[in-house]
């Protein structure tokens, strides 16, 4: 029996330029890769070989580019909502669209100590992300979740790891000073109740209000990171995560997956006594693998604890 089914385009790869009617010199790109999957009554292209209700890939493909020249498409949580309605509202025969955005960081540079009006650097592996379902459920509002991916940060010092459970399993040394690294991926939900209809999320577009949490969340991220003396992972990230919720408003809950890119210590001590350890430690062997992978999930509700 099928039990699921779903299908679209991936990696649909957009870059839109945006030229100031007042000046067409001053120009904004967004560079997006973007995956559209829709789900809805298809099962007999499946069970029967009948393509009757296959909207082609292709033409998910060209309907990604056709709405990317006649919408706007910052922010990508905007474009989302506009290509997931488009397909729900189009074909009655589709009942969800999901729509993965992926956009790249294009940032304007100095040139004789002025932004240029028209170019810009690759900034790092860095992007911003979002993932927008939307069903066509009568009364089913967006389901709109915003992130960050592939921000990679490390501290030489300020993190410490120790008073975790030892047994015979165990031989990690305690420490209160150590390398934290990780590569950044954060989520924020936003409240199905502030994102109910296309009108909804315009609105909020318009007033900035998807690229302001943006703002603050790789801010609170970054800051965060840098200042507090780390416990642990797990400990840092819910810092992280609660004042992110503080610092929004129609944000509903917050979700971080850390890797914990381990920087290990090397004892030279073998080498005429060579001292690299503790207050000594200066060379480090980074290691690609494994690595911890720590995740959380934070929300409004006030804990019992
Ligand atoms: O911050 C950490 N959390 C862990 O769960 C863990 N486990 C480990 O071996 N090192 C660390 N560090």
């Amino acid at each position: 029996m099928l039990t699921q089914a779903i299908y679209g385009k991936d990696n649909v790869r957009v870059l839109k330029v945006k030229k100031n009617p007042q000046n067409p010199n001053y120009q904004d790109v967004i560079e997006l890769r973007v995956c559209v999957l829709l789900e809805g009554d298809i099962d007999e292209s499946y069970t029967k070989a009948d393509n009757a209700s296959i909207v082609p890939t292709d033409t998910v493909k060209n309907t990604i580019h056709i709405l990317a020249k006649q919408t706007e498409v910052w922010p990508i949580e905007l474009f989302g909502a506009t290509l997931t309605n488009h397909f729900v509202t189009k074909y009655s025969h589709i009942h969800a669209a999901h729509a993965s955005i992926t956009q790249y960081r294009w940032t304007r540079y100095e040139v004789d100590g002025k932004l240029h009006p028209h170019s810009f650097i690759q900034d790092g592996a860095e992007t911003r992300v979002v993932h927008v379902v939307k069903r066509d459920t009568a009364g089913s509002a967006f389901s709109i979740n915003s992130g960050i991916k592939g921000l990679t940060v490390l501290k030489s010092t300020g993190s410490m790891f120790y008073g975790y459970n030892k047994d015979d399993f165990t031989t990690l040394k305690e420490t209160t000073d150590r390398i934290l690294s990780t590569d950044v991926d954060a989520s924020w939900l936003w409240a199905a109740k502030t994102v109910p209809t296309l009108a909804a999320v315009e609105k909020l577009a318009s007033s900035g209000v998807f690229d302001d949490a943006y703002t603050k969340a790789r801010a609170i991220t970054l800051r965060t990171f840098a200042l507090e003396n780390s416990a642990s992972v797990q400990a840092t990230m819910y810092n992280m995560a609660n004042q992110i919720l503080a610092a929004t408003t129609h944000v509903e809950s917050v979700h971080y997956e850390l890797p914990n890119k381990h920087y290990f210590n090397i004892d030279l001590s073998w080498h005429h006594g060579l001292k690299n350890l503790g207050k000594d430690a200066e060379v480090y062997a980074p290691q690609s693998d494994p690595n911890g992978f720590i995740k959380c999930t934070v929300d409004r509700t006030k804990s019992k604890l």
